[in-house]
């Protein structure tokens, strides 16, 4: 198979801290590649390394070792007028535009193409209007920067980070401040950007559920300093998600790709049946409730459950009795006083 060039590659990088002559290695021989084209996602626990790979691979703090290769030039060799027309960092926390206006900060993007006080070409102009409704931050451009909202701010730096129009563009947790409409929003846009324009973006993140949709690969970060890429279906199917972030009480469900919390059920007395989403529903109140889920149709207890236009039904067959709900609330008041002991 044909193994197109990279955009981004690292060979035996080691990223990490040193000051005053002490050196502390936070992640070691990372070898990964970033094709044109390709959303990769960033994944691991606090204090795994996301944001220190992320400054060394956008130049903002040395490697420890090893090399950086950016459209096959070594990242040290490229002068920061030419590393600015390749790659576009943006670091949420730092964001720190003093006085300036969201589309002053935006236009800023600009900056590698027309030098600090060049004026702004045709294409400039476009580059910079693609970017704003890109973004979705017309209603803010004449704003100052301090008088946005941090998910507001977070927009306008991926606005300035298209206007600047590189091949690879690199962002430190850009969902982080963003509510759930406009994170989903964020994660789509910058897929469909990947996919329509060639341009390879690399982003950290704590959106697990999110990067599994979007994702074409991703990056897992161990705590130990290791990193494992590949694709987020395999990466769940081999256990690799399920060991990254395993913790007590909790765990990693392969089968829904969601975190399950465990809490102390009681023996499966119960059989759930139906539509998938109904079941799934009902199964997550019922085990909220600490009612175990029996694989057994024969079991002390059986629910029926359907979808209907208001949402939920089930019927429920206990003993010799069978009675029909209209909601889970309605399902976990009747159910309960059956497992009293529980
Ligand atoms: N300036 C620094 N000097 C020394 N160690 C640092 C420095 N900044 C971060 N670290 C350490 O490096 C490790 C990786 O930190 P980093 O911020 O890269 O993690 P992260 O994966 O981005 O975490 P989070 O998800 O919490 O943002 C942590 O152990 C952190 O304590």
């Amino acid at each position: 198979m044909i193994n197109p060039a990279a955009i981004l590659e690292t060979r035996a990088l080691a990223i990490g801290y040193r000051s005053s002559g002490h050196e502390r290695t936070v992640a070691a021989q990372l070898d990964v590649r970033l094709q044109p084209g390709n959303l990769v996602c960033l994944l691991g626990s606090n204090g795994a390394g996301k944001s220190t790979l992320m400054r060394t691979l956008g130049g903002l703090q040395p490697a420890l070792s090893g090399q950086i290769i950016i459209d096959g030039q070594p990242l040290g060799a490229l002068k920061p007028a030419e590393l600015a027309r390749k790659l576009s960092l943006v670091l949420t926390d730092r964001i720190d535009a003093g006085n300036l206006t969201a589309r002053e900060v935006v236009v800023l993007g600009r900056t590698p193409y027309t030098g600090w006080l060049g004026s702004l070409s045709e294409n400039d102009h476009s580059k910079i209007a693609q970017s704003i409704e890109q973004a979705g931050i017309s209603p803010l451009l004449d704003r100052h920067m301090h008088q946005l909202s941090d998910g507001e701010r977070q927009k306008v730096m991926l606005a300035r980070a298209l206007a600047q129009d590189t091949p690879l563009i690199l962002l430190d947790e850009p969902t982080a401040h963003l509510d759930l409409p406009n994170r989903v929003e964020m994660m789509r846009l910058l897929h469909t950007l990947a996919r329509d324009t060639r341009k390879a973006i690399l982003l950290s993140t704590h959106e697990l559920d999110l990067a599994l949709q979007t994702a074409d690969e991703v990056w897992l970060m161990h705590a130990d300093g290791t990193l494992l890429a590949g694709l987020p279906e395999d990466l769940v199917l081999n256990g690799s998600f399920e060991t990254t972030f395993a913790r007590n009480g909790f765990s990693f469900d392969r089968a829904t790709g969601t975190f399950v919390i465990h809490r102390p059920v009681d023996t499966a007395q119960i059989y759930l049946e139906g539509a998938v989403g109904p079941v799934f529903w009902a199964r997550r109140a019922l085990e909220r409730e600490g009612l175990g889920i029996s694989r057994y149709r024969d079991a002390p207890c059986r629910i029926s459950a359907a979808d209907t236009p208001d949402g939920f039904e089930a019927e429920i067959f206990f003993e010799n009795l069978a009675f029909k709900v209209s909601s889970v609330q309605e399902l976990i008041r009747q159910i309960r006083p059956l497992f009293p002991l529980r």
